[in-house]
């Protein structure tokens, strides 16, 4: 991956052991690896070439380490991310609480980073409803707060896994699009849609 450009750099956060590194396995080598659990140290990077329309983006991931022991590292990893996949497990509701922990840091620190949040291993309820511990329609008023956007996902059957990191690649895409516009040709905000954002990529 060398020298290749990352147009869009994406941070995965959340608190350990919710499925970080397992959503960037599924969605990158379309894998679920079984075996012990390994946790991340520091961060690991992984870029994937994907398409939009007829557009070419390139995602640069940074998978940040969830133990609080990392903290001050994750940040670095953050800094300048145009999205940023905050990760809570389904199952335990404390992954929720640290999942908010990160979107208050985002929306001080770094204003322009588009928050996705992803409830991860929904496979575990489809097996037994009861294991939830964090209500869908919570969050959803949540994501409303923050404009964030919601998954649930599952790395073990895929379910969502690509259509959330085609959401990222196509936000991207539209806002791209929507500052090349307003900045080359100074055009009245008001005015605009976002049938016109996808309009304009395909000169
Ligand atoms: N059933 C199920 N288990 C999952 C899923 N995603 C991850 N896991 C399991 O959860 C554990 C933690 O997954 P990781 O992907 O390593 O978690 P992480 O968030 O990257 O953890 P840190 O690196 O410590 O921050 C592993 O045992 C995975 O196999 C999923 O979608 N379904």
């Amino acid at each position: 991956m060398s020298g290749q450009r990352v147009d869009v750099k994406v941070v995965m956060l959340g608190k350990e052991y919710v499925g970080k590194t397992s959503l960037v396995e599924r969605y990158v080598h379309d894998r679920f690896l079984v075996g012990p659990y390994q946790n991340t140290i520091g961060a690991a990077f992984v870029a994937k070439v994907m398409s939009v329309g007829d557009r070419t983006v390139t995602l640069g991931i940074w998978d940040t380490a969830g133990s609080e022991r990392y903290e001050a590292m994750s940040r670095i990893y953050y800094r300048g991310a145009k999205a940023a996949i905050v990760c809570y497990d389904l199952t335990d509701s404390s992954s929720f609480e640290r999942a908010k922990f990160w979107v208050k840091e985002l929306q001080s620190l770094e204003e322009s980073c588009q928050i996705y949040l992803c409830g991860t291993k929904s496979d575990l309820l489809e097996e037994d409803r009861r294991l939830r511990r964090v209500d869908f329609h919570d969050v959803q008023d949540y994501a409303d707060d923050i404009k964030a956007q919601l998954f649930e996902t599952s790395s073990k059957t895929g379910q969502s896994v690509d259509e959330l990191f085609q959401k990222v690649a196509e936000d991207y895409v539209s806002v791209a699009a929507f500052q090349l516009m307003t900045e080359d040709k100074g055009v009245d905000l008001g005015q605009k849609s976002n049938t016109f954002f996808y309009s304009c990529c395909h000169h």
